[in-house]
C-alpha cells in the first residue's frame, strides 16, 4: 500500500511512501529536458537504472556521483556539482534529483537551491533517516570546518519518494540511526510511535516488518505538520516553539558529530543529545522523571548510544555556541515539558549544562 503525506508549505508537495515507486519518480521528472541525478556510489546502480528510465521518456540524465555520507556535504563537492551542471548547460527548466541518504539529499537540495538561484528538486530517499526526516522538509545544506549544516537554504522539493524496498540493503547501524529521528518524533509529537517501538524493538529494526512502514508514515506526518506550519523556522517566540521543535536533541548532537569528525552517525549523536536535553529539562524543573527516564530506556532498547566522553563538555559547549538556535551569546535548547509538549529553554547556566552533561558522561 502506498501512502501520501502532503506538505503544505509555500509550494505544497507530496511525500509518497510505499514499495516500487520508480514509475512515480519518472513521472515526477517528466517534462524536464535534463535531470541531474546526484547520488553516492552505493546508489550507482539505482541511479543508472533511473537514468535509463528517464532517457526513455525523453529526459536527458546527467549522473553525478558524490562522495559517501558526510563527505558529500562540503563546499568542494558543492562546487564540483556546479561545474558538472555548468558543463552540461543545465537550465532553469531542468531538474535535480537527490538519490541517496540524508547527506546526499542535503547536498543535492543545496545544489538545486543555489544553481541559477533555484531549479526544481525531487528527493528519492534510500535510508530510513532520509525517509522520516532529511528528504522531507526542504532544509538543505553543507558543513564547514566550524560546524554542522552551517551553510544552506530552505528549498522545497517538488516531490519526495520513500521507497521502502530500498531499506532492505541498508546496514542495521544506519537503520538504527534513522530510528533516533523516529524516536524524536515520538517524544515531540506522536507518543504512539514510542509505544510501537517499545512493544517490539526488534521489529522496528526489521525493514520488512509492517511496523516500519507505520513508523515511517507517522514520522513523516509529524515532520510534514511542523514544516507546513513553519517552513523557514521563523516562528519560535519566547518559550513557544515552531520548526525548531524538529531540532530536539540536535544542539549537543551536532556538536558530538563535529567532535567525532562525522565518524558517528547523525542519529547516534542525536540519541545522546536527546538523553542530555531530557536531563537538562528535568533539572530545570520543566520535565517529569518518568518522561525523562523514558528517553534512555527506549533508545537503549534499540541499541542507540546514550552516553559520551566525560572529558568532552568544554569542547562541546564551544561548538554549541554556533548552533543555529543560539542568539548572540544565549544558547537555546528545545526541551519537553511533557510528552509532545515542546518548549524553548533559553540561556541555561553553565553549571546547569555541566551537571546535566554529567548524566550522559561515561
Ligand atoms: N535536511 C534535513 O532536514 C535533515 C534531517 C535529518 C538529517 N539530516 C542530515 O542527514 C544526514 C544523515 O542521513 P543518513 O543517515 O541517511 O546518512 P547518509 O546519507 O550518510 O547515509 C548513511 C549510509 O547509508 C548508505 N546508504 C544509503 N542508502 C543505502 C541503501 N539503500 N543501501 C545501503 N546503503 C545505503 C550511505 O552510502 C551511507 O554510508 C546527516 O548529514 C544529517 O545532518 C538532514
Ligand atoms: O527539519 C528540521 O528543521 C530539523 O531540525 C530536522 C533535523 O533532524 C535535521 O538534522 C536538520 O538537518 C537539523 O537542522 P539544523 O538547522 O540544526 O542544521
Ligand atoms: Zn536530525
Amino acid at each position: 500500500m502506498t501512502a501520501t503525506v502532503e506538505v503544505s508549505a509555500e509550494r505544497p508537495y507530496p511525500v509518497r511512501i510505499g514499495h516500487g515507486l520508480t514509475d512515480e519518480v519518472v513521472a515526477a521528472v517528466a517534462g524536464a529536458e535534463r535531470a541531474a541525478i546526484i547520488h553516492p556510489e552505493v546508489c550507482a546502480g539505482a541511479a543508472a537504472e533511473l537514468g535509463e528510465r528517464l532517457r526513455a521518456t525523453g529526459v536527458e540524465p546527467l549522473l553525478i556521483m558524490v562522495p559517501d555520507a558526510e563527505r558529500a556535504k562540503t563546499a568542494a563537492v558543492l562546487a564540483d556539482c556546479w561545474t558538472a551542471l555548468g558543463r552540461a548547460g543545465f537550465t532553469r527548466s531542468d531538474l535535480v534529483v537527490g538519490l541517496g541518504g540524508g547527506a546526499t539529499t542535503d547536498l543535492a537540495g543545496f545544489v538545486a537551491a543555489s544553481w541559477l538561484r533555484g531549479v526544481g528538486l525531487v528527493t528519492v530517499s534510500t535510508t530510513l533517516l532520509g525517509m522520516v526526516d532529511a528528504a522531507v522538509g526542504g532544509k538543505t545544506g553543507i558543513n564547514t570546518a566550524e560546524g554542522k549544516n552551517l551553510v544552506g537554504a530552505f528549498w522545497e522539493p517538488r516531490a519526495v519518494f520513500c521507497d521502502l524496498d530500498r531499506l532492505t540493503t541498508l546496514p542495521v547501524a544506519d537503520l538504527r540511526s534513522g530510528l533516533a529521528e523516529v524516536v524524536k518524533c515520538g517524544f515531540i509529537a506522536d507518543p504512539e510511535i514510542l509505544d510501537l517501538i517499545e512493544a517490539d524493538p526488534d521489529a522496528a529494526l526489521d525493514p520488512t516488518a509492517p511496523v516500519v512502514a507505520e513508523l515511517v508514515r507517522r514520522s513523516v506526518a509529524v515532520k510534514a505538520a511542523v514544516v507546513s506550519a513553519d517552513l523557514r523556522e521563523a516562528t519560535s517566540t519566547g518559550s513557544a516553539v515552531g520548526r525548531e521543535l524538529l531540532n530536539y536533541g540536535h544542539t549537543l548532537g551536532h556538536a558530538i558529530e563535529r567532535r567525532e569528525g562525522y565518524r558517528w552517525r547523525h542519529g547516534e549523536a542525536v540519541s545522546v543529545g536527546m538523553v542530555f536535553v531530557a536531563e537538562l529539562a528535568r533539572r530545570a524543573g520543566r520535565l517529569d522523571d518518568a518522561t525523562a527516564d523514558r528517553h534512555r530506556a527506549v533508545l537503549d532498547r534499540v541499541g542507540l548510544p546514550t552516553g559520551y566522553a566525560a572529558d568532552a563538555f568544554d569542547d562541546l559547549l564551544a561548538t554549541m555556541a554556533l548552533d543555529k538556535k543560539t542568539r548572540g551569546s544565549t544558547l537555546r535548547f528545545v526541551v519537553l515539558e511533557g510528552l509532545a509538549r515542546g518548549a524553548i529553554l533559553s540561556g541555561p547556566s553553565e553549571d546547569l549544562l555541566r551537571s546535566s552533561y554529567a548524566a550522559v558522561a561515561r
